[in-house]
């Protein structure tokens, strides 16, 4: 029999999709829960980033309309210190989020204040011990009771919430080991997002190689898969010209408008994911060349946030 012509489209997968799925599972988790109040972010915005303030308005809209409190509080940076310590102390304040860049050309600062943040309140998991457990593929705060999960940064959990919902996890294979025989290029590797996304997607089995504008390093669980955590090394004078025909997943997170990634190296059918302000991808000519194209991702970071906050919440009741 004659196989019918299938005509060869891409899917656009928008990030509200995802998020909604996510958001009915935090509601859900909400009901189950035993919280006396409503459980309050406080925000703390000390730049004038538009895409920081542009966040900050939907992530208040969001958790207003899920039941959460959003307390946005615009500070100076001279002050954001004190500030986040009596966040800290506050029992009214479940979590706290402060967006970075703070101090542009000092990272070292940005470090100094996201170790400030109580790790009890850490909604974006950047805290160290949140960030170690992180990257050594360790899931409890406690062991071995088991009962304080640790929290994994926004975004980069985002994009792994997009790749299960895309069904690039491969639900068949064992928990942790999910992305086993994928390759996937991430193009980014600051300390908030590319390089804890890569470590998680290496942890998770994949093979990753993560891109930044000094070059490529892979990111592996190593040979015959058996080691516990993720291993990296340097691509020397790699660029994406090797990396992207090997892709199956494409995921683009560069800060700048006049960066896209070039469509004629992506390989055919691979799922294209942006995670930046800017648009990555050349929308057109993308979807004449991947199977998936998710062109923005920002509605599951925020869905990721309130599903970390109702987690900080559990994890102080299985303290008490
Ligand atoms: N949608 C979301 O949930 C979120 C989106 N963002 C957005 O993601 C973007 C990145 O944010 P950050 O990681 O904080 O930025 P960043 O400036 O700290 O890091 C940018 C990274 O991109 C790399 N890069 C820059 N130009 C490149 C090029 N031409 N080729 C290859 N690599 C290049 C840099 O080396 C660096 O690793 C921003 O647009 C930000 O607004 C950030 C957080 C959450
Ligand atoms: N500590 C910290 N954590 C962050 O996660 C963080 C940060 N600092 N600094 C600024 C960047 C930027 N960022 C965005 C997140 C969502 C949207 C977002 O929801 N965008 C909508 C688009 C809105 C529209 O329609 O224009 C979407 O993707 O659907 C945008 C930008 C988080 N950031």
């Amino acid at each position: 029999m004659a196989t019918p012509d299938v005509p060869k489209t891409c899917k656009v997968i928008l990030a509200d999709t995802i998020a909604k799925k996510l958001l009915g599972e935090v509601r859900e988790m909400l009901t189950k829960g035993e919280q006396a109040k409503k459980p309050t972010l406080a925000a703390f915005l000390a730049n004038d980033d538009p895409a920081a303030g542009q966040y900050a308005e939907w992530s208040k809209k969001t958790c207003e309309e899920n039941g959460f409190g959003f307390d946005l509080r615009k500070v100076n940076k001279e002050v954001l210190e004190e500030a986040i310590v009596a966040a800290n102390q506050d029992d009214a304040i479940d979590g706290i989020i402060v967006y970075y860049p703070i101090w542009t050309n000092n990272q070292q600062q940005d470090r100094y204040i996201q170790e400030t943040v109580a790790l009890s309140k850490d909604v974006e998991g950047l805290c160290h011990t949140h960030l170690f457990n992180m990257y050594h593929n360790v899931r409890f705060l406690d062991p071995p009771t088991n009962r304080k999960k640790s929290i994994l940064p926004c975004t980069p959990l985002a994009i792994v919430k997009a790749l299960e919902h895309l069904q690039i996890y491969n639900p068949i294979l064992a928990y942790g080991n999910r992305l086993f025989g994928k390759t996937i290029t991430v193009i980014n590797r600051s300390e908030v997002n590319g390089r804890p996304l890569a470590a998680l997607l290496a942890n998770d089995g994949a093979t990753v190689y993560s891109v930044d504008i000094t070059g490529v390093q892979v990111f592996t669980r190593g040979e015959g898969i058996r080691q516990p955590r993720h291993q990296v090394l340097d691509k020397e004078g790699w660029g994406l010209k090797d990396v992207l025909p090997l892709s199956d997943v494409v995921i683009g997170g560069v800060p700048t408008e006049n960066f896209k990634v070039p469509t004629e190296l992506i390989r055919d059918g691979a799922v294209c994911i942006n995670f930046s302000s800017y648009r990555n991808f050349d929308g057109p000519a993308v979807k004449e060349k991947a199977s998936i194209y998710v062109p923005s991702i920002g509605k599951v970071t925020i869905a990721v946030l309130l599903r970390n906050l109702v987690r900080l919440i559990d994890n102080r009741s299985a303290q008490e």
